[in-house]
């Protein structure tokens, strides 16, 4: 179906936001209370957003929220693509399309940002509009009697000292942007975006308790921390709880070992759980018995290239890379033909060549590469990706650590 001609685009304004809400609640089947609504009143750019309008009803959305994004050896601007829906009452009709399209030309005309990302919350979704599924996520729920921080793991000097998470917010975003560098997927939490990770509403917390947080301090201050809930949980066995941690950040291996031992050991609990673990996650090899850590694996950041040259170029190749890439993309012409992207120790450049090509692909499959989470290779196995020559670059896009997405937004 084609959108109805009762509906057109435009630009969100700040009086639109309580429909946006609504459309979220609809197509999230969630409800918001008032203190959400003022809470996510904070985080709106209405100039960002981008709403569907039949006849002065907004019926659909998608905003492009400001935030950067670690790459691999670099920071930088990202659209963190979001709050996505069209009413039940419009779907089908091609307004996403009609959205992702205008969403898509208007950043690619603002150049500011060389690439989006997203959470998709259905797969089938983003590939069409050239998002490829870029960093995974394991899914751990760890049980805890029989599966242990070995004794040969790192240690560190120092002690925990557990914290109200709001009131430590100084010391978690030191910690946190002391990381955040060297982490690809992770992004910046600018304005709101701390407050928004430090709210607690009872709606979030599944019947666990209110969000706990612990601060690992060593000698020169603190080092790193952890913040979880309990869900409390008896059964016929006894004691039975589960600690759900929400987030753990330390870059110093020892200190990070000290952090999973705690979670590990807290009282009348039988299992932790963490959702947002990288595939190549460090707890697996810190543990006597990793497959007890209960793996599940999920796509998580998906990358869209808005500005392919810009994007290339700005992020880092851990080995010298000489490759034409052949890209089509069918949503923003500039990034269709061939470049020629060369990374030596000093220096990156992507040019457009007429060179033959030693790779096609589209758009998609780049995004899936970018973050060095998804291989060229496995691309090329499925078909996605062609080798036109032997000079075939199987291990350019990968980085020294697989991606971690940290934090759904
Ligand atoms: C980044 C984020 O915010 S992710 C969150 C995305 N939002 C949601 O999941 C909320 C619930 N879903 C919705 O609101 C809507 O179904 C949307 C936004 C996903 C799709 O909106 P629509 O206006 O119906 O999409 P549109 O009509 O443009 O469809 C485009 C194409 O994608 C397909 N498509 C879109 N969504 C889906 C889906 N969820 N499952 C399967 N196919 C889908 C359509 O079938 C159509 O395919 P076709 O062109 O081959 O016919």
């Amino acid at each position: 179906m084609h959108m109805d001609d009762s509906v057109r685009l435009r630009q969100a304004t700040a009086d639109d936001h309580a429909a946006i809400l609504d459309i979220e609640g609809y197509v999230f089947h969630h409800d918001f209370d008032d203190d959400a609504r003022e809470f996510d009143r904070r985080l709106f750019e209405p100039e960002r957003s981008l709403v569907a309008d039949d006849n002065g009803s907004v019926v659909g959305h998608t905003t492009a929220l400001t935030r950067d994004l670690t790459v691999p050896g670099a920071v930088i601007p990202a659209a963190h693509v979001t709050g996505v829906g069209v009413l039940p009452t419009h779907r089908r009709r091609g307004l996403l399309t009609a959205m992702m399209h205008r969403q898509l030309a208007e950043l690619a005309e603002a150049g500011r940002e060389p690439v989006a990302v997203l959470w998709a919350s259905e797969t089938t979704i983003y590939p069409r509009f050239g998002y490829g599924p870029a960093a995974a996520r394991l899914e751990l729920n760890a049980m805890t009697r029989e599966v242990h921080i070995t004794p040969a793991a790192p240690s560190a000097d120092g002690r925990l000292r557990l914290i109200e998470p709001t009131e430590a917010a100084e010391d978690l975003k030191m910690l946190y942007e002391r990381v955040r560098p060297a982490r690809v997927g992770w992004s910046s939490r600018p304005g709101a975006w701390w407050d928004r990770r430090l709210r607690d509403p009872s709606a979030w917390r599944d019947g666990a308790t209110t969000r706990k947080g612990v601060l690992f301090e060593g000698p020169n201050g603190p080092e790193g921390y952890a913040m979880w809930r309990v869900k409390d949980g008896w059964d016929d066995y006894g004691p039975n709880g589960q600690v759900r941690v929400t987030e753990i950040v330390a870059d110093d291996p020892g200190v990070y070992a000290e952090l999973w031992r705690f979670l590990f050991g807290i009282d009348l609990t039988r299992s932790t759980s963490y959702d947002f673990a990288a595939l190549d996650e460090p707890l697996q090899y810190l543990v006597d018995e990793p497959r007890r850590l209960g793996r599940g694996f999920s796509d998580a950041l998906w990358i869209r290239l808005i500005d392919l040259p810009a994007a290339l170029e700005a992020r880092r190749y851990l080995g010298p890379v000489d490759v034409v890439l052949a890209v089509t993309d069918p949503l923003i012409s500039a990034n269709s033909g061939r470049w020629r992207l060369t990374a030596g120790p000093d220096k990156t450049t992507c040019v457009r060549t007429t060179d033959p090509a030693d790779v096609a692909c589209s758009i998609t499959e780049l995004g899936a590469v970018y973050l060095g989470g998804t291989t060229l290779s496995a691309l090329h196995a499925a078909g996605r990706v062609q080798r036109l020559t032997d000079n075939f670059p199987a291990t350019a896009f990968g980085w020294d650590r697989l991606p971690n997405a940290i934090e759904v937004f």
